[in-house]
């Protein structure tokens, strides 16, 4: 595509150079560069892009859009120097593919706690009634059945564009897209034409990058802003309260769900089991039972919010009830490792104080035997959701290992004091075991009949970060081999 409709609608300061050359790809990162790309210069937290524009022309970029004003020996390069290099490799990006975003119908789910499971659901629902569902989010891209790796739970823009445009040409035209504090944040999601906000709800995380609770609502806000149906918001929460304040004078449906507070989708008659819950669906068309595979409270809310993306797009009951129960399980959301064993070993993704809460006080209301919670807290994120989830853990397990979750590069123990903190609270009976595997198979050693042992934080990853190595880490691999290990 020719530089002059690449930089379509871009708001620019400064032009130096041809635009009428022939760009091939896209980057923003200078080791991704190759022959005739376009590089995006952004001045980062760690580092800044401006300091690798060398590198990029030697790799073969043939223009540069940058934030600063820059020197270079070359009178072949295009410049174009702009205000912002986020929201510019987003214009860019939206332009080098085609604005496919334009071309289907994107849902985005914000919120701290169920986006993953409420995308999962959501593709269940619409898949079963021929509407080939892509997603976008933390367990990867899912095209047409093929899953890609992704960075982050939001990816950069330049991805989140070439996701849709391949989705596009594969013939998918929904996405369910998980959209971050971050990304709402760092401009990975502008130019990005949703059709339906999914708010899930608002607890404590990401202060380490918020810094308030507040800087994290308005994050989250924005994407209620950037809809174009409707904006789905669950009212029991408080933050969904207020969003719902916040956008009553938009011109956009709103659609509520719970449980507590009137609204339009909600559940009743809800009866809990370890296996599931079965709940009563109503809706303004009508009600209808539903039998659910996930456990808790919280598999009710998320039940209910992508009930409720079904009903905006017409969905009969029929229907919505089909793809909530096609739902078996979602990865790492808690899962039941099969054990064959008199104790259960459960892995869940909860890495919030609320998601623990939520987790543990499902477990307790079934648990005949102990809990022991196998858990950490992840490095180089919120210090100060630390002291808290111990706390949440704290009141329900009854043994408490508190071990490592992804430590990056802080110095694990110094994680675990941060986490036993809030633990020493509210229960004594925990140790502190650095090594998550030797934590795992510490809990499973001493198992005793119903036990139930939780290994919270990690859920779908099968690795570990230490230092900036990326180690293999499955944990369901780990409960089984050292199972079998102990038999032999
Ligand atoms: C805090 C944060 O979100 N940081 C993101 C941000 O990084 P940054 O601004 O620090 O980048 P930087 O390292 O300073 O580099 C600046 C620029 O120089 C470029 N560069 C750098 C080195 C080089 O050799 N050449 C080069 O060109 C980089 O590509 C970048 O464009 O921009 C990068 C490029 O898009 C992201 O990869 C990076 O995400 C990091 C990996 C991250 O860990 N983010 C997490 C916190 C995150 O986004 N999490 C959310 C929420 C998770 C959830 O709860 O669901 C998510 O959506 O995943
Ligand atoms: N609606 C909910 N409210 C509170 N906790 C939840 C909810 N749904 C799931 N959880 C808990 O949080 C964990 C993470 O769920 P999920 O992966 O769906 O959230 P997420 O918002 O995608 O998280 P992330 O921010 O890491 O992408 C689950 O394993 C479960 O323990
Ligand atoms: N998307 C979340 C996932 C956290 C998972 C947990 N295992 C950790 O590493 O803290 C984050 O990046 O903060
Ligand atoms: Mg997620």
């Amino acid at each position: 595509m020719k530089i002059k409709n690449l930089i379509e609608g871009l708001e620019i300061e400064k032009i130096h150079g041809d635009l009428e050359k022939d760009i091939k790809g896209i980057g923003y990162n200078s080791r991704k560069i190759d022959l005739d790309y376009l590089f995006v210069a952004i001045e980062g937290f760690e580092s800044d892009g401006h300091k690798y524009i060398q590198e990029a022309i030697e790799r073969g970029a043939i223009a540069l859009v940058v934030e600063k004003d820059i020197k270079l020996d070359r009178e072949d390069i295009t410049i174009i120097r702009v205000e912002d290099g986020r929201d510019s490799l987003a214009r860019i990006s939206s332009n080098f593919y085609g604005k496919p975003s334009q071309n289907m119908k994107v849902i985005g789910v914000t919120g701290t706690n169920g986006k993953t499971s409420i995308t999962y659901l959501v593709k269940s629902i619409l898949d079963r009634v021929n509407k080939n569902t892509g997603v976008i989010g933390t367990m990867g891209s899912v095209i047409d059945g093929e899953v890609l790796s992704t960075e982050n739970t939001t990816p950069e823009s330049l991805w989140i564009q070439r996701y849709l445009y391949t989705m596009l040409k594969e013939g998918t035209k929904h996405c369910v897209m998980e959209v971050s504090s971050h990304s709402l944040d760092l401009k990975r999601v502008e130019y990005c034409n949703f059709d339906i906000g999914v708010f899930t709800n608002l607890s404590r995380d990401h202060l380490d990058y918020h810094n308030t609770v507040e800087n994290y609502f308005n994050a989250k806000l924005k994407l209620f802003y950037m809809t174009n149906k409707c904006n789905i918001i669950n009212i029991d929460d408080k933050y969904g309260r207020r969003i719902i304040e916040e956008t009553k004078n938009l011109d956009i449906s709103t659609i509520t769900y719970g449980i507590e507070k009137k609204s339009t989708i909600y559940a009743t008659d809800i009866e809990y089991h370890l296996k599931g819950v079965d709940f009563k669906l109503n809706t303004p068309k009508g009600s209808i039972d539903i039998s659910f595979n996930i456990p808790g409270e919280f598999s009710v809310y998320n039940a209910l919010a992508a009930a409720s993306v079904a009903y905006c797009y017409g969905i009969d009951l029929k229907g919505i009830k089909e793809g909530l129960e096609a739902v078996e399980g979602i990865r790492g959301r808690f899962e039941i490792v099969p054990t064959n064993e008199d104790f259960s070993v459960i892995i869940d993704f909860a890495h919030t104080p609320d998601g623990l809460e939520k987790v543990l006080s499902t477990i307790k209301e079934f648990a005949e035997g102990r809990i022991v919670a196998v858990f950490g807290a992840g490095g180089n994120r919120d210090r100060t959701k630390r002291p808290i989830m111990g706390e949440s853990v704290g009141k329900y397990a009854d043994f408490l290992i508190v071990t490592s979750d992804n430590p990056r590069n802080e110095e694990p123990m110094r994680i675990i004091d941060d986490v036993v903190e809030g633990v020493k609270k509210v229960n004594n009976n925990y140790i502190k075991v650095v090594d998550r595997k030797e934590a795992i198979e510490y809990a499973i050693k001493n198992a005793k009949p119903k036990d139930i042992i939780l290994l919270a934080g990690k859920g779908h990853e099968t690795y570990t970060i230490i230092g900036n190595e990326v180690l293999p880490f499955d944990e369901r691999q780990i409960v089984l081999d050292f199972l079998k290990e102990i038999k032999n």
